[in-house]
C-alpha cells in the first residue's frame, strides 16, 4: 500500500536556483528508505517538505492520499501526529530530563493549556518508560539530557518520535553527528522499528555504506533532482559516483 506519493515538487529559496526540481516518488507502508547525496543536494528540503516544516512553490505530496500541502492548520496538526522526525543535532530541550523530552512527543494530541502544564496521562507515561526500556536508557529517565551522550540523546529522540504513534518517520541526518559504535545502535534499532512495528523509515544519510546496509531502498539526489530510485542490492559503483560526482570525499568502494 502506498502511503507517500510525491508527485512534481518544487523548490527553491527565495528567487535562487530550484534547489528541488520536479521530484517524484512514492513508499510503500512499512519500506525503509535511504536518500543519499553530496552536501547542498536537497536532502534535508526533501524531508521537511514532507511534514511542511518547509512550505513547498508546486507540485503534490499526497500521505495516504491526502496533499498534505492543501492542508489548513489543525489538520496540519493532526498530520504531524502521524509523521515523526528525528534530527541530526536530536532536536531536545537540553535542561529537561529525558522523560520529559519523550512525553513532548504528545504535544501534537493535547490542548495549550494541558501541553503547557506538562498534564500526561499514566498510560502516556508508562508508553515513555516503555520506550526508553525497548531503547536501553530508561535508568536514564530522570537525568537532564544535557548529561547524555549524542547516542543516548539520539535515542531519546526516537523515543520521543515513537510515542507520537507515527506511520512514518523522518530520519535528517540521524548519526551524521555519532561515533561508529553509536550509530549502529541507532541505524539497528530504527531498522527495528520499521520491521517490528511496521513504521515507514525514511532516512537522509552521507553513509552510503550504512545506506546499503539498512535499506529496502535507495533515493539518489543531486541537484534537486532524483537520478538513482531502485533496491539498494542495484546500486552500482557507477551509479555512486554519478551521485557525488567529483566529491571523492564521498565515494566508496563496495
Ligand atoms: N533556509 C534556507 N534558506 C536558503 N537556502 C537554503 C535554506 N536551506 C537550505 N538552503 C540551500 O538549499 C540547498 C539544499 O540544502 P539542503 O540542506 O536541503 O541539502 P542537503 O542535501 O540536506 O545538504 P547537507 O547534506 O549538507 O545537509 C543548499 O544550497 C542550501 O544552501
Amino acid at each position: 500500500m502506498t502511503l507517500l506519493q510525491i508527485n512534481h515538487l518544487e523548490k527553491s529559496y527565495g528567487s535562487d536556483t530550484k534547489v528541488l526540481k520536479d521530484v517524484n516518488f512514492s513508499v510503500d507502508a512499512g519500506e525503509f528508505v535511504s536518500i543519499i547525496g553530496s552536501s547542498g543536494a536537497g536532502k534535508s528540503t526533501l524531508l521537511r517538505c514532507i511534514n511542511r516544516i518547509v512550505e513547498s512553490d508546486n507540485g503534490e505530496i499526497l500521505f495516504n492520499g491526502t496533499n498534505v500541502l492543501h492542508l489548513k492548520k489543525k489538520e496540519l496538526r493532526k498530520l504531524r501526529t502521524d509523521i515523526g522526525m528525528i534530527f541530526q543535532h536530536y532536536n531536545l530541550v537540553p535542561r529537561l530530563t529525558v522523560i520529559e523530552n519523550v512525553l513532548h512527543g504528545r504535544f501534537g494530541y493535547k490542548g495549550t493549556i494541558e501541553g503547557v502544564l506538562g498534564r500526561f496521562t499514566e498510560e502516556e507515561k508508562e508508553k515513555a518508560f516503555y520506550l526508553l526500556a525497548k531503547l536501553g536508557i530508561e535508568e536514564h529517565a530522570y537525568k537532564r539530557c544535557d548529561q547524555l551522550s549524542g547516542g543516548q540523546q539520539q535515542r531519546v529522540g526516537i523515543c520521543r518520535a515513537l510515542i507520537q504513534d507515527p506511520k512514518l518517520i523522518l530520519c535528517d541526518e540521524p548519526i551524521a553527528s555519532l561515533d561508529p559504535s553509536s550509530s549502529k545502535v541507532i541505524m539497528d534499532h530504527l531498522k527495528s522499528i520499521t520491521r517490528d512495528l511496521g513504521i515507514t523509515c525514511i532516512v537522509n544519510l552521507h553513509q552510503v555504506e550504512v545506506a546499503l546496509e539498512y535499506s529496502d531502498r535507495i533515493i539518489g539526489l543531486k541537484q534537486g533532482q532524483i537520478i538513482f530510485d531502485g533496491r539498494s542490492v542495484l546500486l552500482r559503483q557507477e551509479d555512486i559516483n554519478h551521485i557525488y560526482g567529483k566529491d571523492q570525499r564521498e565515494l566508496i568502494t563496495v
